[in-house]
């Protein structure tokens, strides 16, 4: 089945952007997790439509309400299901797109594979408000994984050509997390940030849009999670990261940097530290052989610019087959990845918590 991430624990997203109700089922969720209300609407708000000045203008709450799998604010171990109301859609922005597709969005191949039969609306179900019931799903699973002392942040590192610093791979902490989580924009530099606001307001006033770059970093992993080959980390990182749309890439430590680096620059040489074997440096991002090293894990993700923007463009009209200039209304993120950040964060949180439930390697007495 499609929109479902998770080998051991399975979340399966439901809706469309102008229907009644988005959602989500996991089902595999052992009981007794706690629900921390406050940090579920914490995240909920850091991605919601209308958050920031230069995101989307529809405005949602995105208020969860639980159908089943939730007792006494804990999970019960049977399916969890939740539904997100759309309470602001505004389908007339949406009347001509069917039949003249915007360029680089989903339209036209939704109506290709689908015979005419998906709800574009709004994106339908390609739309970035599927990823609301991801960061529900994400900020359960960081509940749990705070048990074990894992904790997810992520924020941004890229804004079209500017720039912000990334965090020290090596000796990022959940302290470091939490003041990325908070900082406006996503961007804890200062001077950053307000390039960043400039650069956004410049491509609003062009009718235009820019891409960006999320890094995510989880600390407190134990070494070991993961598997060889087609069942990495990486991999299942990677394949639940592409259910984001716009998603054009990941990368993990140095990523593409590396391929200009030498071994003797890029390795991490080991230590001794408190008799424990630790590698000085996190060039790998905190995996290796597709297990995790027991360094924080570090990845960036690549969003592409929005492909909804005020300018006009070239399309052609299905019924017709004629070439038609297109004007796009409605209200779009200027930059995806900027909403995007918490969303990245939560699907790290599902496939973290999910790697930590596979079946040990080995018999390791305590
Ligand atoms: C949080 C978020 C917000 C998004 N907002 C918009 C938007 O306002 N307008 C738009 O055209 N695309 C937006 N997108 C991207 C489209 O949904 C996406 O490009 C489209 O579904 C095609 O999928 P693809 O880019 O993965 O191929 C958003 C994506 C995310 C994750
Ligand atoms: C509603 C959300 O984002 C939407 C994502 C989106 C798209 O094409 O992906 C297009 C816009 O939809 P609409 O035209 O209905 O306002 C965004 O607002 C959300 O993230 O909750």
């Amino acid at each position: 089945m499609s929109s479902r991430i998770g080998h051991n624990i399975q979340v399966q997203v439901f809706g469309e952007s102008h229907g009644p109700a988005i959602g989500l089922v996991i089902d595999g969720l052992p009981a007794g997790i706690p629900l921390d209300h406050e940090a579920i609407g914490r995240q909920m708000a850091r991605r919601a439509p209308g958050s920031g000045r230069h995101v989307t203008q529809r405005r949602e709450p995105d208020q969860p309400q639980y159908l089943s799998g939730v007792y006494r604010d804990r999970t019960t171990g049977s399916p969890l299901c939740a539904i997100i109301p759309n309470t602001d859609t505004r389908s007339k922005d949406y009347a001509t797109l069917a039949d003249l597709p915007r360029p680089s969005h989903a339209d036209y191949n939704a109506q290709v594979k689908y015979g005419g039969h998906a709800d574009m609306r709004g994106g339908g179900h390609f739309s970035g408000r599927l990823t609301a019931p991801l960061v529900l799903a994400g900020a359960i699973c960081a509940g749990a994984l705070k048990d074990y002392g894992i904790e997810v942040g992520a924020h941004l590192i890229q804004v079209g050509d500017v720039k912000a610093p990334p965090v020290d791979a090596r000796s990022v902490t959940a302290r470091d997390l939490e003041s990325l989580r908070t900082a406006p924009m996503g961007i804890a530099d200062e001077a950053a940030r307000q390039a960043a606001e400039d650069l956004l307001a410049q491509v609003r006033a062009d009718g235009d849009s820019v891409g960006g770059l999320v890094e995510c970093a989880a600390v407190g992993l134990p070494q070991g999670l993961g598997n060889p080959m087609a069942d990495g980390l990486e991999n299942r990182l990677a394949g639940a990261i592409f259910a984001i749309p716009g998603v054009r890439g990941i990368a993990f430590g140095a990523g593409f940097d590396a391929c200009a680096m030498r071994g003797s620059v890029h390795n991490d040489p080991y230590d001794l530290e408190d008799g424990q074997i630790r590698p000085r440096t996190n060039r790998a991002g905190g995996v290796l052989g597709g297990i995790s090293t027991g360094l924080p894990i570090i990845s960036q993700v690549a969003f592409k610019p929005t492909p909804s923007i005020a300018r006009a463009q070239d399309s052609v009209r299905l019924s017709t087959g004629q070439p038609e200039k297109l004007t796009i209304a409605g209200r779009h993120d200027p930059c995806i990845a900027i909403r995007a950040i918490p969303v990245v964060e939560a699907v790290t949180a599902i496939v973290l918590l999910d790697l930590l439930y596979d079946k040990g390697a080995c018999h390791v007495p305590r």
